[in-house]
């Protein structure tokens, strides 16, 4: 096991360049396949999970280069929507649930059968949200052992476009039935009542799909996609991961002297929880230098050290900060005050239990804390200690605990910190660089 000794630090200044979205990039990398044409894709993730998809993608016969150089790029030669070929062996989508969930929309929509699978946290997590929906459009795809997780196997089938509403707040959800929309008879609607982040319906629609989102009478948004037109690809410019920033906005707002510039972070409005609510704690954070990159804003952060004060967290607002909500628990725990965190349930199904990671790891720190299924409260203290921390082997765990660290009293050390790249290769590095400047 691979352990760090993290020391408390004093203020960070300078900027950070993140990396590029996540999301953004599995979905170009998704689109760009089934496209007609060049994609290429810009400030690209390097992280682990957007590499398993492409490596599914490479798998399904997709010619995918990287161009080094002084604007590094990922090339992309589409196939169309039907190009795919039938992969060899079983596919694996390591510890990313966006690349399985996705994947398998498109998955259901082929004329050859598949297999995929995931690492031992990935077959842990609930992939009956997508075999529900998928099924009911009329894919022919099944958990192998029946327990509703992954290894998954899909075989060919006729789809029908449906109508669904989320029983649970899921942009890998929605994505992998509007994916599947693509290849079925008829239109395809998701309904939302809290929606979730929107990177898939932003990009179809640059890529020349016919789909659009409305308010509903009722309250939520309706999103209709018609299979219609052929998808053409684009080059992709990728906006910096707002949950990467998160953790440089946490160090910048946490320690004293601290002022932090982040250039080019998405703010596309359904992931942009997190600075609302630094906000409303307190924390100094201005945005400048709006721009907007094949449909999805972005701006550069500039974070000062502030003094934090508790707050509520509703339901409503947590889909557009799940990620963050580690991040979020570490301000708290630093918060003047008691910060409760409402309608927190799918963090139980994320890389790791996160309730559990937060709790342990906060209490480690002698913070007061007490929870349920649903909610966190967490009662704020002045020194919060150093500790031995555990990241589950849970990429956001590890990023959120490892700034706790060096905004704590004492030393801590910090277990399986390397799983950091699942999304954010080179996060200690940057930590270090930082701390000399
Ligand atoms: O669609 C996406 O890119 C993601 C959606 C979210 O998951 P859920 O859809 O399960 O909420 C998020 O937690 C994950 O990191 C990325
Ligand atoms: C939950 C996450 O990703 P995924 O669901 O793609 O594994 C995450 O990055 O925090």
């Amino acid at each position: 096991m691979q352990l760090k000794t993290i020391l408390p630090a004093s203020r960070l200044k300078g900027s950070v360049v993140v990396p590029g979205d996540k999301s953004i990039t599995h979905r170009a990398l998704l689109l760009g396949a089934i496209s007609s044409g060049t994609t290429r894709i810009f400030s690209f993730s390097r992280g682990k999970d957007c590499l398993s998809t492409l490596n599914c993608l490479k798998q399904l016969g997709i010619d995918i280069r990287l161009s080094p150089g002084s604007d590094p790029h990922l090339t992309i030669q589409g196939k169309g929507p039907d190009g795919l070929a039938a992969p060899a062996s079983i596919l694996d989508a390591g510890n990313s649930g966006t690349t399985l969930r996705l994947l398998s929309g498109i998955l259901s929509g082929q004329a050859f059968p598949s297999r995929i699978t995931g690492d031992s946290s990935l077959k842990r997590r609930p992939m009956d949200r997508i075999l529900l929906p998928l099924r009911r459009m009329g894919a022919e795809i099944s958990s192998l052992d029946g327990s509703g997780k992954a290894p998954l196997s899909i075989r060919p089938s006729v789809l029908t476009g449906i109508r669904y509403t989320l029983p649970v707040a899921s942009a890998q959800v929605k994505s992998a039935v509007l994916l599947a929309g693509l290849y079925a008879k008829g239109k395809t609607s998701i309904c939302e009542s809290i929606p979730a982040r929107d990177h898939t319906e932003r990009m179809l629609s640059a890529f020349g799909g016919n789909i659009s989102t409305k308010k509903r009478p009722k309250g939520g948004l309706i999103t209709t996609l018609v299979p219609s037109v052929p998808l053409l690809g684009r080059d992709v410019p990728v906006p910096g991961d707002i949950s990467s920033a998160a953790y440089w906005i946490g160090a910048a707002l946490l320690l004293p002297g601290s002022r932090l510039f982040l250039p080019r972070v998405g703010i596309n409005p359904t992931r942009t929880g997190f600075l609302t609510v630094c906000r409303r704690m307190g924390g100094d954070l201005t945005f400048s230098r709006t721009q907007t990159f094949l449909g999805e804003p972005c701006a550069d952060l500039l974070i000062r050290h502030s003094l934090l004060k508790g707050t509520v967290v509703s339901p409503e607002e947590i889909p557009s900060l799940i990620d963050e909500l580690p991040m979020l628990a570490v301000l708290a725990a630093f918060a003047r005050g008691e910060t409760v965190l409402r309608g927190i349930g799918e963090l139980r199904f994320k890389e790791s239990n996160r309730i559990l990671s937060i709790v342990s790891n906060l209490r480690a720190m002698g913070v007061s804390v007490s929870f349920t299924e649903e909610e966190i409260c967490i009662h704020g203290k002045q020194h919060p200690s150093g500790a031995a921390f555990s990241s589950y082997k849970d990429h956001r765990i590890a990023m959120a605990f490892a700034i706790a660290a060096l905004a704590a009293a004492t030393p801590s050390t910090l277990d399986d910190w390397e799983c950091c790249s699942i999304s954010y290769p080179g996060f200690f590095r940057e930590i270090d660089r930082l701390q000399d400047l």
